[in-house]
C-alpha cells in the first residue's frame, strides 16, 4: 500500500488506490485562511506578502489586483504544514511512521480546502481540535485522519467516495462506522439508565472500537461548541452525552475526556444546581482538605500503634481525596440525594501490605477487619452503610471494606467521610484488573465482557499496525527523513522540493500553478529554482511563529494535552496504544 518514493512527481499515485485528483477543488477567489493572517515569510516573502495582503492591496505589486496568489497559496501550504507538524508532534515518535505521515498529509490536503470556509471559518479549527484530541489519546493516523475528514463529510464538502479513493478504504470504513454510531442514540425511545447501559454495551460490542473513540472526540468537540445550538437541543445533546458518551469514555479508559464531557453536560443540563454544588464544595474546600490530611495522619498513627496489626502487616499507606464537583453531581442526579447525604465527599483509603510469614496463611482479610475495628473505636460509623466486599467480593472480583463515618462535632455539621480498607493486592485489582476503576465508572462490571473487549482492542491495534507499519524495502525514500513535512512535499525523495512538487500540492489545495511559482519565488532564498530543506525549515519556523502568536484560532493547540492524561493503565485505550506501539516497532 505504500507509495513508491522514487516515482516522478507527475506520475505519483495516491496510496488510497489511484483515482488521484478526480476531485478537484476549484480555486476560491479571495480566500483568507485564518491561521495565516499574521504570517511573516522570510525576507522577500515578508515584503511581497505585505504588498499583496488584502488590507494593503492598493500597493499590490506582483499580483493581479483582485487576488493575492502568493499570499493565498503560501498561506494554504503554511496551514497544511503547520497542522501536519502539530499532529505528528502530538502523536509521538513510535506512532508517526512514514505510512502514517503520508496518510495524515493526504487527509489534511483533502480536508483543508473543503473546510476552510465552513461554519463561519471555524470548521477547520474544529476538525483540527478533534484530530488533536485523538492524537493526544495516541490513536493511530487512520483514526486521526477520519477525525479531520468527518467534519468535511458532515458539511457535504467531500464525499465518502473521495475518502475511499483519495485516502483509503480503512479510513472510509472508520468514517462509515462513526456515522452509524452517530445515529445510535436515535434507536432509543427513552433515555433511562437501563436503555443507556444497553446501548453502551451494544456500541462497544458491535461497532469498531476505534470508531467509538473517534465519536467520543467528536462529542467533546460538539460539547465545547454547544452555545451555538438552541437551548432545547443543548439539553438533548447534553443528556445523551451524560448517559451514553461520558460513561463510554470511562469504559475505554479515557477518564479525563469523560470528566470534561460530564462537566460540560452538567453545566448545560443543570446550570443552577451546578452553581449550587460548586459553591457548596468550594466554600468548604480548604477546610475539608485540611481535615482529610489531619484524619489521615491520626488514622495512620493509630494503625501503626496497634500491636496486633503491626504483627500481621509490614506496610500501611493511606490516600485521601475530596470529591469533585462532577462526581458529586452525578451521585445527586443518580438517586436524588442531597449533597449532605453523599457519603464519600471526604474519603480515605487504607492500603495494607500483609507480612509473608512463610506459611500459606493469608493475613489480608484479618488485617482489613482489624483496621475496621480500630476505626470504629476512633470515629462514629454510620449504621447500615458498611459494605464488606472483603468477605464477600463483588461479582467482578472487586474486594474492599467500605465504611461511612460521621465526623460532625457538636454545633459543627460536616460532610460524611468514606473509608475504603483493602490490601495491596486487592488495590492492584481494583485499579488495573477486570474490576478496574475505568470499567467500574463506565458501568462495565461484567468480567467476561471486560476480557472480551480487551481482546477486541488488541486485535484492532494489531490490524492497524499491519497497515501503518514501516516497510523498509518500499519506504527507503523517507526512512531517514528528519523533517516529516519536507518529505511529504519532496515526493521523489531527491532532497529538494521542485516547482512541480510544489505545484502539485498547491493544486490539491485548490490553488494554481501561478501561486506555486510565486511561493517558490518567495521561499527560494538562493534562487536556484527549488527548495532545500534549509529553505523549507526557514518557512516552517515562520509558520511556528505565526501559530504561536495566533491565539484566536489556537484553541486546538492547548486543549487536551494535560487533560487527556488517562487514569488507569488497564483501560481499553491504553491496551490499544500499547499493542499498536509494540506492533509498529516490529518491522
Ligand atoms: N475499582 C472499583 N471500585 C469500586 C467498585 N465498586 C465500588 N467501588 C468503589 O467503592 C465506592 C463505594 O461503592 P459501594 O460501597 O458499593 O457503594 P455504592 O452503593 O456504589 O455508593 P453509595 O450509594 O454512595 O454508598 C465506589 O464509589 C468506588 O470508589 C468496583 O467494582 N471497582
Ligand atoms: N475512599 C477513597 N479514598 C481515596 N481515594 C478514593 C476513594 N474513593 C475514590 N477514590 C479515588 O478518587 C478518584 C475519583 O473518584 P470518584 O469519587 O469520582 O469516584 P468513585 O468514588 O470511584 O466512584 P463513585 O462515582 O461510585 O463514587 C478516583 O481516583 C478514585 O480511585
Ligand atoms: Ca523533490
Ligand atoms: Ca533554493
Amino acid at each position: 500500500m505504500a507509495t513508491a518514493a522514487t516515482t516522478s512527481a507527475a506520475a505519483i499515485p495516491t496510496a488510497g488506490g489511484g483515482g488521484r485528483r478526480q476531485h478537484h477543488h476549484p480555486r476560491r477567489p479571495g480566500l483568507r485562511p485564518r491561521h495565516l493572517h499574521r504570517l511573516r515569510l522570510p525576507a522577500q516573502a515578508a515584503a511581497a506578502a505585505a504588498a499583496s495582503s488584502p488590507s494593503t492591496s492598493s500597493s499590490s505589486s506582483s499580483s493581479s489586483s483582485s487576488s493575492t496568489p502568493a499570499e493565498g497559496g503560501g498561506r494554504l501550504v503554511a496551514e497544511l504544514v503547520g497542522a501536519f507538524n502539530e499532529l505528528t508532534g502530538r502523536m509521538g515518535d513510535g506512532l508517526a511512521t512514514s505510512s502514517s505521515s503520508r496518510l495524515l498529509f493526504r487527509a489534511l490536503k483533502l480536508a483543508l480546502p473543503a473546510l476552510r470556509d465552513g461554519d463561519g471559518g471555524r470548521a477547520l479549527a474544529r476538525a483540527l481540535a478533534v484530530a488533536a484530541s485523538l492524537a493526544d489519546l495516541q490513536m493511530d493516523a487512520e483514526v486521526i485522519s477520519a477525525g479531520i475528514l468527518r467534519e468535511a463529510l458532515d458539511a457535504g464538502a467531500i464525499s465518502m467516495r473521495d475518502v475511499k479513493y483519495e485516502i483509503g478504504i480503512s479510513t472510509a470504513h472508520l468514517l462509515h462506522e462513526s456515522l452509524r454510531l452517530k445515529h445510535a442514540p436515535s434507536k432509543l425511545d427513552v433515555l433511562d439508565d437501563e436503555s443507556a447501559s444497553a446501548l453502551r454495551k451494544f456500541c462497544l460490542s458491535y461497532y469498531d472500537i476505534r470508531a467509538v473513540i473517534l465519536e467520543l472526540a467528536l462529542k467533546l468537540d460538539m460539547m465545547r461548541n454547544l452555545d451555538c445550538l438552541p437551548r432545547y437541543l443543548q439539553r438533548i445533546k447534553s443528556l445523551e452525552v451524560l448517559k451514553i458518551y461520558a460513561p463510554l469514555a470511562h469504559a475505554v479508559g479515557a477518564g479525563n475526556l469523560s470528566l470534561e464531557l460530564e462537566d460540560l453536560s452538567f453545566r448545560y443540563l443543570f446550570p443552577h444546581s451546578y452553581d449550587h454544588i460548586d459553591q457548596w464544595l468550594r466554600s468548604q474546600e480548604t477546610e475539608n482538605n485540611l481535615l482529610i490530611d489531619s484524619y489521615k495522619k491520626q488514622l495512620l498513627q493509630a494503625l501503626k500503634d496497634d500491636d496486633e496489626l503491626s504483627q500481621i502487616v509490614q506496610d500501611i499507606s493511606i490516600q485521601g481525596r475530596y470529591k469533585s464537583r462532577f462526581s458529586t453531581m452525578k451521585k445527586l442526579v443518580k438517586d436524588g440525594r442531597k449533597p449532605e447525604e453523599v457519603n464519600d465527599i471526604l474519603a480515605l483509603r487504607v492500603i495494607l501490605e500483609p507480612r509473608c510469614d512463610g506459611s500459606s496463611l493469608d493475613w489480608g482479610p484479618r488485617a482489613c477487619h482489624k483496621t475496621h475495628e480500630i476505626i470504629q473505636a476512633m470515629w462514629k460509623e454510620v449504621p447500615g452503610r458498611t459494605k464488606d466486599y472483603v468477605t464477600r467480593p463483588k461479582e467482578n472480583g472487586y474486594q474492599s471494606l467500605h465504611v461511612a463515618i460521621d465526623v460532625s462535632e457538636p454545633g459543627k455539621m460536616r460532610p460524611l467521610m468514606e473509608i475504603q480498607i483493602r490490601t495491596k493486592e486487592m488495590h492492584k485489582f481494583a485499579v488495573g484488573g477486570e474490576a478496574s476503576h475505568s470499567l467500574y465508572k463506565g458501568g462495565l462490571t461484567d468480567p467476561g465482557e471486560a476480557k472480551r473487549l480487551k481482546a477486541i482492542m488488541l486485535a484492532a491495534a494489531e490490524l492497524a499496525a499491519m497497515r501503518l507499519r514501516d516497510h523498509p524495502a518500499s519506504d527507503q525514500g523517507d526512512s531517514n527523513c528528519t523533517n516529516r513535512a519536507f518529505c511529504q512535499l519532496d515526493k521523489n525523495g531527491d532532497g529538494r522540493i521542485s516547482i512541480e512538487e510544489l505545484t502539485e500540492v498547491m493544486e490539491d489545495l485548490g490553488a494554481g500553478g501561478k501561486d506555486a511559482k510565486e511561493l517558490m519565488h518567495l521561499l527560494d532564498a538562493n534562487s536556484d529554482g527549488s527548495l532545500s530543506s534549509d529553505e523549507f525549515e526557514a518557512f516552517q519556523r515562520q509558520i511556528e511563529l505565526m501559530r504561536s502568536l495566533d491565539d484566536k484560532d489556537d484553541r486546538y493547540r492547548k486543549i487536551l494535552k494535560e487533560k487527556l492524561q488517562t487514569i488507569d493503565s488497564a483501560g481499553l485505550i491504553q491496551v490499544y496504544r500499547k499493542q499498536l506501539g509494540d506492533k509498529l516497532l516490529v518491522s
